[in-house]
């Protein structure tokens, strides 16, 4: 692993106070951030500390039960890829993810005719949760509610530091955008193999917000090929750009590569992964650049084995179907052979 002396850049989000408007010097580090990086620390953020350390404490409980109580809300009973999967069940560049994981998305109801309907209204649906943990649901969902504001608010300050109007992305965030927690749980590795955590990839979403312990292990890919650590900063999350935004920017703003390298054995990691989508009903707007802007967009970086479609319901239940094959089996069977490729991409 290549230890590096650079480090990543961090915003302060309480330097855009109420919404006026916002400090020159601020919105060129953000769009320096979002381009050179696509990766950055976010303080200033205004969750507090409690919260987050509660949704944590959650989590932790959570991830103590016993196996079968975890199993009981397993992700394969649910259609709508919510629930637990014990480690090695997800896959990422073809090789299985070593971490188990909660995956909890809004509560909507669920489309009980889908006849004729766009399939990926079967991604709406309840959330399955711990029977035994009564305080889990109102910390995990308070902490999403959050965490959702602040990435919305987030995403209008990147529309200004690209000469658009705040509101550029209301029409595919400000209603009932797709969103998804992930609380994740990384053991610490077994043997002389591979480390694998999750593997090398980009998210599929508009922008990610991770919190993690004090353990370490995520890294991102920079443009010159190197990994670079994002070690945890107390009172900071990590932002990264996910691949809409990048389609949105004509690839402007970048989706970084990172994964997370497994802790050593006898160790583990504790972290929460939030990924604001679109509306499932949307298209993504792709934004006018300034002239001084465009000449940096390199366009978008298309991956012939994982063709990005601008409709974002089925983007998004591409991603689904390749991450979760035993979901995809069990419940989506119809749907299998457009997504039958290796799973490089994320939520
Ligand atoms: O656990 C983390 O820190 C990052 C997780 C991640 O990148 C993902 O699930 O897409
Ligand atoms: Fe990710």
């Amino acid at each position: 692993m290549t230890q590096n002396t650079l480090s990543l850049p961090t915003i302060d989000l309480s330097l855009w106070q109420d919404r006026q408007a916002p400090d020159d010097t601020f919105l060129a580090s953000l769009r320096n951030a979002a381009h050179e990086y696509g990766f950055f620390y976010l303080k200033g953020h205004g969750v507090s500390a409690d919260l987050n350390a509660d949704l944590m404490v959650q989590a932790n409980r959570f991830f103590s039960l016993p196996m079968e109580q975890k199993e009981q809300i397993s992700m394969v009973n649910s259609p709508h890829f919510r629930g637990y999967n014990h480690a090695g069940r997800e896959i990422t560049r073809g090789k299985a993810d070593w971490r188990e994981q909660l995956d909890i998305g809004p509560e909507r109801a669920i489309v009980t005719d889908l006849k004729g309907k766009p399939a990926y209204l079967r991604l709406q649906g309840p959330n399955q949760w711990p029977k035994t943990l009564p305080q889990f649901r109102a910390a995990v969902l308070s902490w999403q509610d959050q965490v959702l504001e602040v990435l919305r608010r987030l995403l209008e300050a990147l529309a200004l530091s690209l000469g658009q109007a705040a509101n550029a992305f209301h029409s595919v965030v400000s209603n009932t955008p797709y969103q998804l927690l992930k609380l994740i749980h990384y053991p610490g590795h077994l043997g002389d193999g591979e480390r694998q955590g999750v593997g090398a990839h980009k998210d599929s979403d508009l922008l990610s917000l991770i919190l993690q312990d004090n353990e370490g292990g995520l890294e991102v890919e920079l443009a010159s090929g190197e990994w670079l650590q994002a070690p945890p900063q107390p009172g900071t999350f990590i932002v990264n750009i996910g691949e809409l935004l990048e389609v949105a920017t004509s690839g402007y703003f970048k989706a970084a590569i990172h994964r997370v390298v497994s802790p050593h054995s006898g160790r583990d990691r504790l972290s929460a992964a939030f990924f604001l989508g679109a509306q499932l009903d949307a298209t993504m707007p792709i934004l006018p650049l300034p002239d001084a802007l465009v000449n940096f967009s390199t366009g978008i970086t298309q991956d012939p084995e994982n063709p990005l479609f601008s409709q974002i319901g089925q983007n998004t239940l591409k991603g689904r179907l390749r991450s979760h094959p035993d979901v995809a089996a069990r419940h989506h069977s119809d749907l299998l052979s457009a997504a039958s490729s290796k799973a490089l991409h994320h939520a």
